[in-house]
């Protein structure tokens, strides 16, 4: 199945995931969620009492989960040895320890891996921090992310019960940290990446706006070569 990879990468917050399946419905392309496999290896790693803050333990071990991550936009899912792990791995316990697995080569390697199989020949929005710069750096359409660091805390504060705007803040800012200074594959904006600040912007008009720089993209022939426009969802067109 050939297609179209839009790369969208940014930080925690920024709104990657919402973003990213709103497109994919609105295209009908499939949705690869790759923070959800670095969770669910990291659910994995403290299930079975991984020393985390030793990378060479995290990396002997990593080759050892089977995870199955499934793309429909309506409807993602994430599973560990045939364990749904979707819930468990948005807990706080994962959130504080996925930037420790996720900077192991070895992890990245793996995962990558996993994920290019998964992205295949394409037709997919594929969301993560180094989606344009590593997994997929030939993708038509790259698009980075950002919102101030109060307009993701205040969203995210929002979402989660009983979470102050000012500790999500704080939660987030370290992530962030850990996650652009680690030597492997940081949180960057890849080479070709369009940025796009949200912070004024609502859900509908960020998804709009990167409907419509996908739109440009393909009229003026930017998406064509390795990826193309073609979806493996019956009802979009073919570009002709
Ligand atoms: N433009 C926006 N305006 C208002 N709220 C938004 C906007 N974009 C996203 N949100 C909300 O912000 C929250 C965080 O968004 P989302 O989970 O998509 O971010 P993310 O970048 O995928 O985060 P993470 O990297 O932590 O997984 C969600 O509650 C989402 O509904
Ligand atoms: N391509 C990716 C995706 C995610 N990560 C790391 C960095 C994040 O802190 C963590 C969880 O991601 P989230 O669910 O918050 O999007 O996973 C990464 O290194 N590379």
């Amino acid at each position: 199945m050939s297609g179209l990879v839009i790369a969208m990468d940014g930080p925690s917050g920024s709104g990657k995931s919402s973003v990213s399946r709103g497109v994919a419905r609105a295209l009908g392309l499939r949705y690869l969620d790759t923070g959800a496999m670095y969770r669910a290896m990291t659910w994995w790693m403290l299930r079975e009492g991984v020393d985390l803050t030793d990378p060479a333990a995290v990396a002997a071990r990593c080759g050892e989960p089977e995870l199955v991550a499934g793309t429909d936009p309506d409807g993602p899912t994430i599973h560990v040895d045939g364990i749904d792990v979707a819930g468990p791995i948005r807990e706080a316990d994962v959130t504080g320890a996925v930037s420790a697995v996720a900077a192991v080569p070895e992890v990245r390697a793996r995962l990558v891996a996993r994920q290019r199989e998964i992205i295949g020949a394409g037709g997919i929005v594929v969301e993560g921090r180094d989606i344009g710069s590593v997994v997929c750096p030939d993708a038509p359409v790259k698009i980075y992310l950002t919102a101030s660091a109060e307009a993701r805390a205040r969203r995210r504060s929002a979402e989660l019960t009983g979470s102050s705007v000012d500790d999500q803040q704080a939660a987030m800012a370290r992530r962030d940290a850990l996650d652009s200074t680690r030597k492997a594959d940081p949180l960057l904006m890849a080479d070709g990446a369009i940025e796009l600040d949200t912070t004024a912007l609502s859900l509908e008009e960020v998804i709009g706006e990167v409907l419509s720089l996908v739109a440009k993209r393909r009229s003026s022939g930017g998406a064509s070569g390795a990826h193309e426009f073609r979806s493996d969802r019956d009802h979009i067109p073919e570009r002709t």
